[in-house]
């Protein structure tokens, strides 16, 4: 598969296999396509050459790079992970809604916290929050793009961990990182993206890929 802008080619021949449960990390440097990629999976983008043959059942969640939003956002924690639920004609949530909601809100270490304002909350929070609204729609391929990127070493192995469960119970995950060492202690499978060279394998691979380098 081949992907760009326009006329301009980023990703050229990239061939790449996701299995089920698989915590695959895709590192590379700066500007060598990897959101473009992630762009591509989230159809976004058309590829210029080749396709992205998904199974159908296939639904994805998507956390981003985090957002810095204003100490005055007036969500709660808890309604701002609600906005994933369908969109319907009452404005108040039933009760098996709710319930989806706690549960989600639970198991992303979120209760005494809940329904505290979400600009208020520290960068770590905000990002499990954000996980937990795109958990919600209860996806199976969960797309992480730099999510960790300015949080502190706890933080981010505290969002990983919190992954890393829902992995191990099928979920699976691409993760997009700059931090190799991350790469190594979560990931199953690797995807190394140089300007037009890729590769991949497990995550036991990626040691032995690195020392050949
Ligand atoms: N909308 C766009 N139109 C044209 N070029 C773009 C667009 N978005 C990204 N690019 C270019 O595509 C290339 C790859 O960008 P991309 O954001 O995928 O890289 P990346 O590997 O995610 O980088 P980083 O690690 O810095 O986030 C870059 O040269 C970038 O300038």
């Amino acid at each position: 598969m081949s992907l760009g802008y326009g006329s301009k080619p980023v990703v050229t021949d990239l061939n790449l296999s996701i299995q089920q449960g698989e915590f695959l990390v895709v590192v590379g440097e700066n500007g060598v396509g990897k959101t473009t990629l992630v762009r591509a999976l989230l159809k976004q983008l058309t590829p210029h050459a080749g396709e992205i043959v998904r199974d159908p059942k296939v639904k994805i969640g998507y956390v981003p790079q985090f957002r810095n939003l204003d100490n005055e956002y007036p969500l709660s924690i808890r309604d701002f992970i609600a906005l994933n639920l369908p969109m319907k004609m009452m404005p108040w949530l039933t009760t098996v809604e709710r319930q989806q909601v706690d549960r989600i809100i639970k198991a992303t270490n979120l209760s005494a916290i809940a329904d505290q304002p979400l600009g208020l909350a520290s960068g770590g929070e905000k990002q499990r929050t954000y996980l937990a609204q795109s958990l919600l729609s209860n996806p199976n391929l969960l797309i992480l793009d730099e999510s960790t990127a300015s949080l502190d070493p706890d933080s981010k192995i505290e969002l990983l961990s919190l992954v890393q469960k829902f992995q191990q119970s099928g979920l699976t995950v691409i993760f997009v990182t700059h931090d190799w060492e991350l790469a190594q202690q979560f990931g199953t499978h690797f995807l190394h993206m140089e300007p037009g060279c890729y590769r991949n394998g497990t995550i036991d691979q990626l040691s032995q890929h690195l020392g050949g380098k």
